[in-house]
């Protein structure tokens, strides 16, 4: 009798828990405050030394921009899912240079709020990085898994080439399912902020004189400065006159491609237009493959 009641006890109760899973789960893994992950993140942005401003909001918005433009609509392997960058292959593919600063940064955040995954920590520090420095303010919607293994990498070899010209940046970010309005906007939006380093990428120098605010300069830098050849050891980069400025080749695209050229004086003029259409452009870029879409 005593078993049989015992027995009808462990019953009931396993049934219970069976029957109210999904609060019990809810009980043992409590929802992530992303506000206070945030919060967090906002807080290490200032970094006495790093790269002579002290802010490492630029190449947080570099890891992210990164770890989503491998996308390929045409597979759909690639993009912000999985944080593939943690592994050696892509790590080392040359265009990541520098960017294990960029996730070592944020590896304390992690720690104090280990239930968001690499890839949404990612991707959430660029919005705040942009936000911080000025920029539009990004709603970050959750979700992304972290790849258990290097096999899940793209191949390398997917990211822009800085030497080349329209028709390369057109086939990379086409690949990826942008369009040249988007292009146009996360370019001047990316290179508005933060610079080149030569122990990275072989270039050297920032675009604008404000490399830590998010604004449209990058625009009126490209058609009010008259760009001259760079006269040195390293790869071809241009100039302005009081040589503390440079453009890539292919920002230079962005001047003469007659329909990007279009689209820049519109936000050359149009700050609010830059800043709402770089908002959904960056959102679209770091969720592409995102699995939940
Ligand atoms: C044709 C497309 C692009 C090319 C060829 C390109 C190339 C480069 C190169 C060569 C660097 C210098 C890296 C270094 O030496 O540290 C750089 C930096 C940077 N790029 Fe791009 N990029 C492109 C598009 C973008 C986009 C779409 C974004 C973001 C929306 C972006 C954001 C950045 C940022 C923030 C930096 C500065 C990083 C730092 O200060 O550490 N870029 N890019």
């Amino acid at each position: 009798m005593r078993n049989l009641l015992l027995g009808t006890l462990a019953f009931g109760t396993a049934g219970y828990y069976y029957y109210n899973k999904e609060q019990f789960t809810q009980l043992a893994k409590p929802k992530l405050d992303y506000q206070a992950v945030k919060s967090d993140i906002a807080d290490i942005l200032e970094q006495q030394g790093w790269d002579g401003y002290n802010h490492i909001g630029p190449v947080l918005v570099r890891l992210g921009w990164h770890a989503s433009g491998t996308y390929n609509k045409a597979d759909k392997t690639g993009g912000s899912d999985g944080a593939t960058m943690r592994f050696n292959k892509e790590q080392n593919d040359p265009a990541n240079a520098g960017l294990h600063h960029a996730q070592k940064f944020l590896e304390p955040i992690k720690a104090k709020h280990p239930g968001i995954s690499y890839a949404d920590l990612w991707v959430l520090a660029s919005y705040v990085a942009i936000e911080e420095m000025g920029g539009p303010k990004i709603d970050f919607t959750p979700g992304r898994k972290d790849a258990p293994s290097e096999a899940s990498c793209p191949p390398n070899g997917r990211l822009p080439d800085a030497s080349k010209g329209s028709s390369h940046i057109r086939d990379v970010f086409y690949r990826m399912g942008l369009n040249d309005r988007e292009i146009v906007a996360l370019i001047g939006g990316g290179h508005g902020i933060g610079k080149c380093h030569s122990d990275r990428s072989g270039y050297e120098g920032p675009w604008t004189n404000a490399p830590t605010t998010f604004t449209n300069l990058y625009f009126k830098e490209l058609f009010d400065k008259t760009w001259t050849q760079k006269k040195w050891n390293g790869p071809l980069q241009y100039e302005d006159n009081t040589k503390k400025l440079m453009m890539l080749p292919a920002d230079l695209e962005i001047r003469n491609d007659p329909e990007f050229k279009r689209i820049a004086l519109e936000y050359k003029e149009n700050k609010e237009a830059f800043f709402k259409d770089f908002a959904s452009a960056f959102k679209k870029l770091t969720e592409l493959g995102f699995k939940q879409f």
